[in-house]
């Protein structure tokens, strides 16, 4: 060697963040085709020539005045279930169909999605120095992170990484790993991208299938992008930090490996997911996954109401159950409700856009109301529960940190 080599030590503390990864923009959207839960039954039994079925129809409804969700937006239009008509016919194999409608919806929703993310960071695409895509729609290779290359113009060398079929939880897992990515690469860009089309998830009502009824009033089409990384830039052009990503953690729920069932089928997703037992099962749980998250930074929080809550509604039941388990005042889950309600349940995007639901709160001049630290909390398949502790960035300079 010619020069003297560095202390390996010092070499391996250069390479990495000095500060905590940090949310720095987030973008959202969603297909064009809106429509309310009214609107909905007559759609769905219409366009799957299911109108005789007009018992199961009123229960439909029913059932989805419990789930939460008032509108909902759909790629799969009745005109695309028109063109399609084996998505229609639970026993024709469909697959393919689903996967080719996915091919291109996921990247193109993803782009839109991403494209506001970089456009309030400020900074060039190129600056992006890794992706981090998570989608439960499709499952292509090259995927949809290749895809979005090009679709944003990427740099060829961005590092990415694809993760397919995480479930409802899959947007806080993406913000997980893009935290370790930040911290650990000084200087890193992590563009974090969720993105749901759910027409792999349609099917026609069958008498004795409650399921299909939950599925078909709960999810809905949507897309998030999130701009995370470390030491914020405050000059030319400046960054604006909005959360600090504090603590992350990821846990499974004893015994219920059984609860959210999923897989593909030759006619989309087959699967099981125990809507009575969910709940429960994350009313008897979120306690402890929050004091193994918040513990280990030596906050031991008293009053669940002192910090903000982007929790992912899986639906108004479960939220109900955090609500009362945690005893929060009903404000506190009212961005994980409106997400809910004007979008549906759009696997792990939600989170993400109850994340832009909350900073919009701070950029209207309601700053002062939201806590300085604050929960994410999804759930998924496994039962697995990310949870990852926020905390506010102040609007300019450096506050205090306070105990919540
Ligand atoms: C809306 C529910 C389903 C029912 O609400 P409820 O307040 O308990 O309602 P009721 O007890 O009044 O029941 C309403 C109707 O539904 C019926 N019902 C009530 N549960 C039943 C029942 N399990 N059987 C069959 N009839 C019933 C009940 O009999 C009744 O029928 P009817 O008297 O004719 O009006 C509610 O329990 C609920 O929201 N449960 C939680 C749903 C849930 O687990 N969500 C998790 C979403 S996360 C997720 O699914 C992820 C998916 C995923 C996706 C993609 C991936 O790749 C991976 C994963």
């Amino acid at each position: 060697m010619g020069s003297a080599p560095a202390n390996v030590a010092e070499m391996w503390r250069a390479r990495r963040a000095d500060g905590p990864a940090t949310v720095l923009a987030i973008g959202t959207a969603n297909p064009e085709s809106c429509m309310t839960r009214d609107e909905f039954p007559d759609m769905y039994f219409r366009a799957t020539k299911s109108e005789h079925l007009t018992g199961l129809k009123e229960k439909f409804k029913r059932v989805s005045q419990r789930l939460g969700v008032e509108r909902r937006y759909l790629h799969h239009t009745e005109e695309l279930l028109a063109a399609h008509p084996e998505i229609i016919d639970n026993s024709a194999p469909s697959l393919d169909t689903r996967m080719d409608i996915v091919k291109t919806a996921v990247p193109e929703l993803s782009a839109k999605a991403s494209m506001k993310a970089i456009a309030e960071w400020g900074r060039p695409a190129t600056d992006i120095t890794h992706l981090v895509v998570t989608t439960n729609s499709g499952a292509h290779i090259p995927g949809v992170d290749f895809q979005l290359i090009s679709l944003l113009g990427l740099r060829p060398d961005v590092r990415r990484s694809m993760l397919y079929l995480n479930g409802c939880y899959a947007g806080a897992a993406a913000l997980r790993l893009a935290k370790d990515l930040a911290e650990n690469n000084r200087g890193a860009r992590v563009l974090v991208v969720s993105a749901e089309i759910t027409v792999i998830l349609f099917s026609a009502p069958e008498e004795g299938n409650f399921q299909t009824l939950v599925n078909q009033g709960l999810f809905g089409d949507g897309a998030a992008a999130v701009i995370v990384g470390s030491d914020p830039v405050m000059n030319n052009p400046i960054e604006r930090p909005l959360f600090e990503i504090m603590a992350a953690t990821q846990t499974i729920i004893p015994n219920s490996e059984d609860a959210i069932v999923m897989y593909l089928t030759k006619v989309g997703y087959g699967g099981k997911i125990s809507t009575r037992e969910n709940p429960m099962l994350i009313r008897d749980n979120i306690e402890k996954c929050l004091a193994d998250t918040f513990e280990p930074l030596g906050i031991f929080c008293s009053d669940w109401n002192n910090m903000f809550w982007a929790v992912h509604p899986g639906s108004s039941a479960i939220l109900d159950k955090v609500d009362a388990v945690l005893k929060l005042k009903p404000e506190k889950l009212a961005a994980s409700r409106r997400v809910l309600s004007e979008n549906g349940n759009m696997f792990g995007a939600t989170v993400l856009f109850i994340l832009d639901e909350l900073r919009r709160g701070m950029d209207k001049a309601e700053h002062g109301e939201l806590p300085e630290w604050g929960v994410m909390t999804a759930f998924g398949p496994g039962l697995t529960v990310e949870t990852i502790a926020l905390h506010r960035c102040p609007a300019h300079g450096m506050d205090k940190v306070d105990q919540p």
